[in-house]
């Protein structure tokens, strides 16, 4: 039977996922839900304007009863950042909203792997695990999805290659914590730096202090430019519905509760995963050097504290 998608929260994230989705073809059904019906659907009839163009896919706005059966219901309702503003302090106000939509969800979807969105992300998952009840492999962040994408565009742009042949991820805190692995980046299946020495493009220090800036102050850059990011976020939620849809096992950056990494226990962060239609099913952490395990512990603790502070 043709997959059924659930998006909560459709303002411009959870709009993109829907469009993006559309495009790709990977359910049979979208259902859009948004305290705004209004908006829903709106979102849902603009949405399926595009479907003659690419796929088949039925676009529908709905409450939450329409998420009966879903196979997946991604969350993207809550507040975003104001130009300036951490995704941390979005915390306490976006808490409230997964108070009330969390149990909603899962009323009429328990079979459902849950896909998170809402900032701050590793936290907002952390939370979504704890009020579902549901196990960890099947409440996933999007995590750093979007910081690995920027990194590997980054140094695709760099050394002139495809960034989808260049594999590296960002790892820990989809924010300012987050560590991007750039001793295990490679472009094709060389390591990165060995890549860019033979294509005379050294990777020097002011490269580094580029392409890390690039990717760790993007969403500031762009939220000041035109008030918040949705494309790239959009893509790889639909990137993420694949996986799991398919059953593809495909390796993602994304964020799901970890039981123990570099030492620090219980941290809601992100790693390469294997990615299928049981959630996830495997971790695969790259080999870091000492300044990359550092940055990793400092990010997962943070996590793991933060995460403690909120009383559910
Ligand atoms: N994980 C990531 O990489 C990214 C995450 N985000 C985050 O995604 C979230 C959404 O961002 P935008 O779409 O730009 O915001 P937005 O304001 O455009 O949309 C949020 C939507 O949530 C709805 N909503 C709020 N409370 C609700 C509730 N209780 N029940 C149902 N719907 C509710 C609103 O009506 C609105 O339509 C933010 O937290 C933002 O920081 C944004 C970009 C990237
Ligand atoms: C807003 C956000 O989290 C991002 O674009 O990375």
């Amino acid at each position: 039977m043709a997959a059924r998608i659930g998006i909560v929260g459709v303002g411009m994230v959870g709009s993109a996922a829907g469009y993006a989705l559309a495009l790709m073809g990977v359910a049979g059904e979208i259902v859009l839900v948004d305290r705004s019906p209004a908006l829903a659907q709106a979102q849902a009839e603009d949405i399926s304007h595009a479907v003659p163009f690419a796929s088949a896919t039925r676009v529908v706005a709905g409450d939450y009863d329409a998420l009966a059966g879903a196979d997946l219901v991604i969350l993207a309702a809550g507040v975003s950042q104001k130009p300036g503003e951490t995704r941390i302090a979005l915390l306490s106000r976006n808490a409230e909203v997964f108070a009330e939509v969390i149990g909603a969800v899962r009323r009429v979807a328990p079979d459902a792997i849950l896909l998170i969105a809402t900032n701050p992300v590793d936290i907002m998952t952390d939370i979504a695990t704890r009020l579902s009840g549901l196990p960890p492999s099947r409440v996933i962040g999007s995590g750093t999805i979007l910081d690995s994408a920027r990194f590997r565009t980054l140094l695709g742009q760099h050394l002139h290659l495809s960034p989808q042949s260049i594999h590296g991820y960002v790892l820990g805190e989809h924010g300012d914590s987050e560590v991007l692995a750039w001793s295990s980046a490679q472009a094709g299946s060389v390591p990165i730096r060995a890549a860019a020495a033979q294509m005379g493009a050294a990777i020097t220090d002011e490269v580094v202090a580029r392409i890390d800036a690039g990717v760790r102050r993007a969403a500031y850059r762009i939220i000041e430019g035109k008030g918040a990011t949705w494309y790239g976020i959009g893509a790889g939620l639909a990137r993420i519905a694949r996986a799991i849809l398919r059953d593809e096992q495909a390796v993602l950056s994304v964020s799901i509760l970890t039981p123990e990494v570099v030492g620090v226990k219980g941290a809601t962060l992100s790693l390469p995963r294997a990615v299928g239609r049981a959630g996830v099913t495997a971790d695969l952490l790259p080999d870091l050097d000492d300044v990359e395990a550092d940055a990793l512990r400092r990010s997962a603790q943070m996590l793991a504290d933060l995460a403690a502070e909120v009383k559910l």
